[in-house]
């Protein structure tokens, strides 16, 4: 069974001059891989990840054949067991730390609050909460168990998070562009310890990013997403293979280290890619 299966999804806000439809038709399944997201901005992409949770804010609108989790349906549950499902069953972590973590509290009161709400007493939650600051790299744990959010840098604040949302052992984690506010070392760091947490669990991971370079080499397959529409799917090692003329463009404007330098390619678009019938692939 997959851990997520999402059927024909349309995401509509209500404006002044008509309904705008954010996210349009996209239907995709996700088993135990890091299955990335890519897309300019404005795509649809978080919009997607969100609709997954329900948690898009009227007047915005979620339609749906069905967005199944473990073949539960999550359109026909109510709001207390959508809050299970978030809680417990699928993580999201976002871009910025700052502004997902409670600035008034400690760290460490912050995750053993986590881990009680998921675990239903505070029982050993000092004890696990040092285990998953150590599972993200955390090396002086007493240390940051007693530091507020403000304290920390920007990586170690995205850490924390993952620490969080893994604390209640969920079946996926969906995490929007979760390294975008890291410089790139740090981000290395942050994308590895997601990695392994992922292997190691068996997780399903959505990765939703704007940086192509990183999900190809960070995911298993890839969505790429334009105007709405998920308009190719492929392998993430057979990307430079694509088809789509939008996934070309937007490889071929990428600059490359290994080639002679050349101008940068401007993408042309084509009214046509937002259209069904320019879907590609299939894998
Ligand atoms: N409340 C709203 N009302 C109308 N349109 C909205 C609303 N919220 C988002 N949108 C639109 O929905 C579209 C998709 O947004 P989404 O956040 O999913 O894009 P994205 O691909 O994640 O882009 P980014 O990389 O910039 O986050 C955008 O055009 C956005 O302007």
């Amino acid at each position: 069974m997959s851990l997520i299966e999402v059927e024909d999804l349309w995401v509509r806000f209500p404006t002044r001059t008509g309904v705008f439809d954010a996210v349009r038709g996209v239907s995709f399944s996700l088993g135990r891989e890091r299955l990335g997201i890519v897309g300019e901005s404005g795509s649809g992409k978080s919009m997607t990840g969100r609709a997954i949770l329900r948690l898009i804010r009227p007047p915005g609108k979620v339609e749906a054949t069905h967005i199944a989790v473990e073949g539960d349906d999550i359109l026909k549950m109510s709001e207390r067991q959508m809050r299970d499902v978030r809680g417990q069953r699928i993580s999201m972590i976002m871009q910025d730390p700052k502004f997902s973590l409670n600035p008034v509290m400690t760290v460490g009161d912050q995750i053993i609050e986590a881990y009680t709400q998921a675990h239903g007493s505070r029982a050993n939650a000092r004890e696990k909460t040092l285990e998953m600051l150590d599972a993200v790299a955390i090396r002086d744990a007493e240390r940051v168990m007693r530091a507020y959010p403000h304290e920390m840098s920007g990586g170690m604040g995205q850490r924390i998070m993952i620490a969080m949302m893994m604390i209640p052992n969920p079946s996926v984690l969906i995490a929007d562009e979760p390294t975008s506010a890291l410089d790139v070392s740090v981000q290395t760091q942050v994308l590895r310890i997601m990695d392994r947490l992922v292997s190691e669990r068996g997780m399903g991971l959505i990765f939703i990013s704007h940086d192509l370079n990183l999900v190809s080499a960070f995911c298993d397959r890839v969505l790429i997403m334009y105007a709405g529409r998920v308009v190719e799917t492929c392998r993430a090692d057979r990307l430079h293979e694509a088809e789509h003329p939008y996934t070309r463009g937007l490889l071929n404007s990428l600059p490359r280290l290994d080639a002679p330098r050349r101008r940068l390619e401007v993408l042309k678009r084509d009214p046509a890619w937002s259209d069904p019938g320019s879907v590609r692939g299939s894998s």
